[in-house]
């Protein structure tokens, strides 16, 4: 299959209210560096030719010269500014796109991204126009319609991670839709469009930094490493 220009639009463009911290999420500390150094540096180093689009606040674009300074070699970074929802974060995002890419959109607070699940979102976008990591539930699981819950059969769901990772030409008209608030990933507004979504095995380590326990998480996970 023919290979395609590879572009990473990394959205850090939140406040983080779930975490309650005066410093967003993404620029505090796990392990010595930013949460987002590591998230960028997953990515600079999963293809030689990877495109970086960072999505940020614009009142923290200063910030983002603190995350690179880590870096001994600065990745290619484009600076882009975050908008009011995470779909507005990703549609600025996209103006960087360019044409004949695969676009990986991934969220910056989840630094544990593994070279591996980049590379499977990469070949598996290729194949099918697009791609997102899943993993199963672990817990039980109830609805809960007004006064009554009724349990549900575990096995029919899944948990949605990022990299959301599709060809330019199937995600670059998708965010043309207007904004709905379902849309809270990609495959949504892409399934919107009709495109059917293929879903690439995704790992538990991949987690998600929204409240505290999560960073705590995150420490021991890059400890075991
Ligand atoms: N307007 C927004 C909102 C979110 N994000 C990004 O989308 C990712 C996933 O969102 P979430 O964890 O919900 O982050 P926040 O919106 O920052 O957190 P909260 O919902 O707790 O406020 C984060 O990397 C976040 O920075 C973004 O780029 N622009
Ligand atoms: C994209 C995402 O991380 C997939 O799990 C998630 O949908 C982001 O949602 P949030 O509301 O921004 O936490």
């Amino acid at each position: 299959m023919k290979e395609r220009n590879k572009v990473a639009i990394i959205v850090a463009g939140g406040s983080g209210s779930r975490m309650q911290s005066a410093v967003p999420k993404q620029f505090l500390d796990l392990n010595g560096k930013p949460v987002l150094y590591h998230t960028i540096a997953a990515f600079a180093g999963a293809y030689p030719d990877m495109r970086i689009v960072l999505v940020l606040p614009e009142a923290h674009f200063e910030s983002a010269e603190k995350v690179l300074s880590y870096f001994a070699q600065r990745p290619d970074i484009t600076l882009v500014k975050g908008g009011d929802t995470r779909f507005h974060s990703v549609k600025n995002g996209l103006q960087q796109a360019g044409s004949d890419a695969v676009v990986f959109v991934h969220d910056g607070v989840r630094p544990l991204i593994s070279t591996a699940l980049i590379r499977s979102c990469y070949e598996a976008a290729l194949q099918y126009g697009g791609a997102i990591p899943v993993i199963d539930m672990k817990d039980s699981i109830r609805v809960v319609e007004g006064d009554v819950n009724r349990a549900v059969d575990r096995e029919k769901y899944k948990i949605i991670q990022t990299p959301q990772t599709f060809l330019s030409e199937v995600l670059l008209p998708a965010f043309e839709l207007p904004y709905d608030p379902l849309f809270t990933d990609e495959a949504t507004v892409a399934e919107r469009l009709g495109h059917r979504v293929h879903l690439v095995p995704g790992e538990e380590a991949n987690i998600k930094i929204t409240k505290p326990l999560d960073l705590v998480i995150a420490a021991a996970l890059l400890n075991e490493r």
